[in-house]
């Protein structure tokens, strides 16, 4: 006969990272946000939803825990030769803007030019990720990412555009969806020759 799996049986396995404890002074905080919007804390559906809530916030801002520098520490020397355009195009990432709280929704482009040495490519997205999950404006967003990796990697050239709906902006406010804010840091080559910007950003799609 055969065996049925019991995921059960998995112990710690099946049990889910374990859950931060949430102070009582955050917790009451998020009720009181609750009883000012008009409902009440204390009905049933809502009993354990502050906890969630700060449980939520712990995880959308865990950037602040990460040294983004950090993910940029191994790199390969021996790449043959390779002196092109290194590009992560595209990848989803989310924040929340410091004026209101609010998701950022968007994609971003990760470029560079290396001089001697390149780097896992997906550091590239935890770095971005590790600023990301912070309460940020999109600007100072694009200028950490872009400082990090010129810092980090001492490469020819950077290039970092991001592309974001701001929910701000759609769900309250103006409410205007469909719009996307677009900022861009170019450094080295990519700041300083035209053809080398041209090129890069025709890679990213622009
Ligand atoms: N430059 C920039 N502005 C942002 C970003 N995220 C949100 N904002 C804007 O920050 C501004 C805050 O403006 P305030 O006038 O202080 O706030 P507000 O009264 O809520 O503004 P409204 O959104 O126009 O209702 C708004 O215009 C937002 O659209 C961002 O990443 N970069
Ligand atoms: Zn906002």
């Amino acid at each position: 006969m055969a065996q049925i799996h019991d995921p059960a049986e998995d112990g710690d396995l099946v049990a889910g990272p374990a859950k931060i404890a949430v102070p009582e002074e955050v917790a009451n905080a998020i009720r009181t946000l609750i009883r000012w919007s008009g409902d009440d804390p204390d009905r049933e559906g809502l009993i354990d939803t502050p906890h969630r809530v700060a449980r939520a916030w712990k995880e959308y801002c865990q950037g602040y825990g990460e040294d983004p520098a950090y993910h940029l520490g191994r790199v390969f020397e021996e790449v043959g030769g390779y002196d092109e355009i290194v590009l992560l195009k595209d990848i989803p990432f989310q924040s929340h803007c410091e004026h209101h709280m609010a998701p950022i929704i968007g994609k971003a482009s990760i470029a560079y030019l290396p001089k001697d040495h390149v780097v896992g490519i997906s550091k590239l997205a935890r770095v971005l990720h590790a600023f990301a999950r912070r309460l940020q404006v999109q600007e100072r967003l694009t200028a950490e990412v872009a400082d990090c990796i010129w810092n980090g990697l001492k490469p020819v050239g950077v290039a970092v555009v991001i592309e974001a709906s701001h929910a701000c902006m759609t769900a309250r406010g103006v409410r205007t969806p469909g719009v996307g804010m677009v900022t861009s840091r170019m450094m080295g080559v990519f700041r300083d020759d035209e053809r080398s910007r041209q090129e890069v950003l025709k890679l990213m799609g622009y």
